[in-house]
């Protein structure tokens, strides 16, 4: 179980905190900060504020990701799919949300526009070279393994 700091932005005190829907739910659910409703027209983006700012242990990212049901029935996801909230990121976190639709959307104060889910990063470091270990796949890619 990893500590992560939520800090509720001033004027934000009616949102809710993330949530998770189930017992074992991958995210917890991010509400929509606007001061007043939204609406996105067929095409457009808007960046979406949630009122609350997170410091997580370094290991971690938070993965922004669209919810299903807003994406199936309206046409809603996050165009920068999945987002990603750095451990060291301190400012609010906000949802780019694009309406891929026919129809205008409205978003409410309040609702349910986004999920967010934490990730282990490895730590990593590069080690320049001049050759590559050798595979059988080698430099095969892009459909290299069937016809379809
Ligand atoms: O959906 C998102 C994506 C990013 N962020 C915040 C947290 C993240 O740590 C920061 C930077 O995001 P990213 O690295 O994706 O954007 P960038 O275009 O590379 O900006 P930067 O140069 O600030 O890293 O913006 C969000 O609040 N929501
Ligand atoms: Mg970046």
């Amino acid at each position: 179980m990893y500590n992560v700091q939520l800090k509720r932005l001033p004027g934000n005190e009616d949102i809710h905190l993330p949530q998770k829907m189930s017992e074992h739910a991958s995210g917890f659910d991010l509400y929509a900060a606007v001061p007043e409703p939204v609406t996105l027209q067929p095409g457009e983006r808007r960046l979406i504020p949630t009122g609350i700012a997170i410091a997580m242990p370094a290991e971690l990212e938070a993965q922004i990701r669209p919810r299903s049901g807003l994406a199936l029935k309206h046409g809603i996801t996050c165009l920068n799919t999945p987002g990603t909230i750095d451990a060291d990121y301190r400012g609010e976190i906000k949802v780019l949300l694009i309406n891929l639709g026919q129809k205008p959307f409205t978003i409410e104060r309040n609702e349910r526009i986004a999920q967010m889910v934490f990730q282990l990063v490895p730590q990593v470091q590069f080690e320049l070279v001049e050759e590559l270990s050798e595979t059988i796949r080698g430099e095969g890619g892009f459909g290299h393994t069937g016809t379809k």
